[in-house]
């Protein structure tokens, strides 16, 4: 029968689980953990979990352990011991920084050394991948099945999860209807759905560019400050017409409009970025405070629109050199840089300056 939900079927379910609240349990290794995302917790839900055998860790990465202060014994993560009289308020005052000047971690935070820190690590990338705060509550449980099965719980086998955490999901055209814009009447709209679940991305293709030759892109991230709202903090709404001018002016380009607000973070999580830049921190020291890599986009996914399109080479609008080697790293030539510089002003200096020292954005 094909009817019970595989693994990036029960990976989306999971996803979902954690954003409402719901735990999940992860197995593997002879082991099984129940896991609750730190960011959706509740008072009630931590009570009952407290009130199971064991020891409850909280599962952060290394970049919020430094910020802690805590050991990452286990290299990118760390595991740290839930105090006996830890409440909601203690478990997110761990995972989010909002307050972490206001309320300086009083410490220390002691972290588990021994053990297999594998479904710890498997529980924070799962949260991640719901755009939640990289942090996760783990339970090690004994007669785990018949648990599962009593609460209703997802189940996650790590082993088998393990290669669709982090990789580029396959992606199918959906729809594409024709879209007259103000920078080109020639426009066409394609949809592409990805087969875990996640976000739908976008092509803007412009007139009907030739496919045996470099075509004129961009690999544009959602920014809906920037796109929508005329945000002057960051530079994406000028880019984003400025792109899509060039191409209205050449008569031929394809704009890919990736969901990954936030440099894949999500727009919530670029929110307590922001939260933390007007306490004086910049860009990727922020990202990094709330346990996030700098950038945390798969550029994979602008690479396999293009191939699904037909295109093999691109004369690629960018400043970001990483976008340019995940291209040619993905299988697409590109046959020229094509400098995107525009939107400077005086509230998004100091960001573009950011850019250029510590992300190598060339300028
Ligand atoms: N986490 C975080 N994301 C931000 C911040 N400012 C802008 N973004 C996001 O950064 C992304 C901007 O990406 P792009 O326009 O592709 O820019 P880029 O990587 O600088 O590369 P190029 O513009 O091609 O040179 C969007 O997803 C924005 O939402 C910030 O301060 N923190
Ligand atoms: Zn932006």
């Amino acid at each position: 029968m094909s009817f019970a939900p595989d693994i990036v079927e029960r990976l989306a379910r999971a996803r979902s689980d954690l954003r409402m609240g719901v735990p999940i349990l992860l197995t593997g290794r002879g082991k099984a953990a129940l896991v609750m995302a730190a960011e959706t917790l509740n008072e009630e839900r931590l009570k009952d979990m407290k009130a199971l055998d064991g020891q409850p860790v909280l599962a952060i990465t290394s970049r919020r352990a430094e910020t802690l202060k805590a050991r990452a014994y286990d290299g990118d993560i760390a595991r740290i011991e839930l105090p006996t009289d830890a409440d909601q308020a203690w478990v997110q005052g761990v995972a989010n920084p909002s307050d972490d000047l206001n309320k300086p971690m009083k410490g220390p935070l002691p972290s588990q050394r021994d053990g297999d820190a594998g479904l710890h690590r498997s529980a924070i990338q799962i949260a991640k991948s719901a755009r939640l705060l990289p942090a996760a509550l783990v339970l090690t449980l004994k007669n785990a099945a018949s648990f599962a099965l009593e609460n209703g719980l997802t189940v996650i086998p790590a082993d088998l999860a393990k290669p669709h955490l982090g990789a580029t999901s396959p992606l199918h055209p959906v729809v594409h209807a024709r879209l007259p814009m103000d920078a080109a009447e020639a426009g066409r709209l394609h949809i592409f759905r990805p087969e875990d679940g996640a976000e739908e991305h976008y092509a803007i293709e412009i007139g009907r560019p030739a496919r045996d030759k470099p075509v004129l892109a961009r690999l544009h991230s959602a920014c809906f400050t920037g796109d929508v709202l005329g945000s002057l903090k960051c530079d994406c709404g000028p880019q984003l017409r400025g792109a899509l001018a060039q191409m209205g002016h050449e008569g031929a380009g394809v704009l890919l409009y990736l969901n990954q607000e936030g440099r894949g973070i999500g727009l919530a999580n670029k929110m307590r970025a922001y939260s933390l830049q007007d306490q004086g921190f910049d860009t990727v020291q922020a990202n990094h405070r709330l346990g996030f890599e700098d950038d945390e986009r798969d550029f994979r996914i602008g690479a396999n629109i293009l191939k699904k399109m037909g295109f093999a080479s691109v004369r690629l609008m960018t400043n970001n050199p990483r976008k340019i080697s995940m291209m040619e790293n993905a299988g697409v030539d590109v046959a020229e840089r094509v400098a995107l510089k525009v939107g400077e002003n005086a509230h998004n200096q100091a960001y573009l300056a950011t850019k250029a020292k510590k992300s190598g954005h060339l300028l």
